[in-house]
């Protein structure tokens, strides 16, 4: 597929990290956060995840006219068979942590790109697993973590990224997918579309 070094790229997210992730990659793009309600249909946390990401994007792309680049994420954290998004409260986030401390767990992050060009259009959807092992934590130690307020805004009630970090004992898979967007899987995706993220060179 031919598609131009200065279409325009948009990241359908409201995520600060995912901005900053797809920034590190030294992409040019802008903003559009997805407003839309999810639906969800399934339980099986990777196709949770891509059918969240295709929401996401497709709204986006229903909304801007154009060639464009349209990339959609949603990040999960499973555990026995439960699927956590963001914590409801803080009871909640108290709840998540304490199923989650001394244990390994999931963390799926969907992603969908929409390349849309004058003459095309192509969907991408795929997920990244990746295992993250917690250190047991005191309740004294995750009611002050959640006391912080991180964990509001994160699928499992915590972000590796920041305070919850000294609870991490080992991570199998991308660091980035676990902070909201996996990298390395998205360049290489779109290289195999033919494009190369890295040299979007056009700022809006
Ligand atoms: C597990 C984990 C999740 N998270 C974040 C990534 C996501 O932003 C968030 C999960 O929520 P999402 O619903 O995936 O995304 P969002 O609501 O933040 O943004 P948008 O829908 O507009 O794209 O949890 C971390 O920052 N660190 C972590 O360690």
């Amino acid at each position: 597929m031919h598609i131009e070094s200065n279409i325009r790229i948009i990241l359908a997210s409201a995520s600060p990290r995912r901005k900053d992730l797809l920034e590190q990659a030294g992409a040019s793009f802008e903003i559009i956060p997805s407003v839309g309600e999810e639906i969800i249909t399934t339980k099986i946390p990777d196709k949770e995840v891509e059918e969240l990401s295709r929401q996401k994007a497709g709204e986006i792309e229903a909304r801007v006219l154009g060639p464009a680049i349209i990339i959609g994420a949603d990040t999960v954290v499973a555990i026995d068979g439960e699927i956590l998004g963001k914590p409801k409260d803080e009871e909640d986030a108290v709840r998540m942590l304490s199923n989650l401390q001394g244990r390994t767990h999931q963390v799926y992050t969907g992603v969908t790109v929409i390349i849309r060009t004058d003459s095309q259009r192509e969907y991408i959807t795929f997920s990244e697993a990746t295992s993250v092992t917690m250190y047991p934590m005191t309740e004294e130690e995750i009611k002050g973590y959640v006391r912080t307020g991180e964990p509001m805004d994160k699928a499992g009630a915590y972000g590796i990224q920041g305070l919850s970090a000294v609870y991490i004992q080992k991570i199998d898979g991308d660091y980035n997918n676990v902070v909201g967007l996996p990298l390395a899987r998205l360049y290489q995706e779109l290289k195999k579309a033919g494009f190369d993220l890295t040299l979007s060179g056009r700022q809006f």
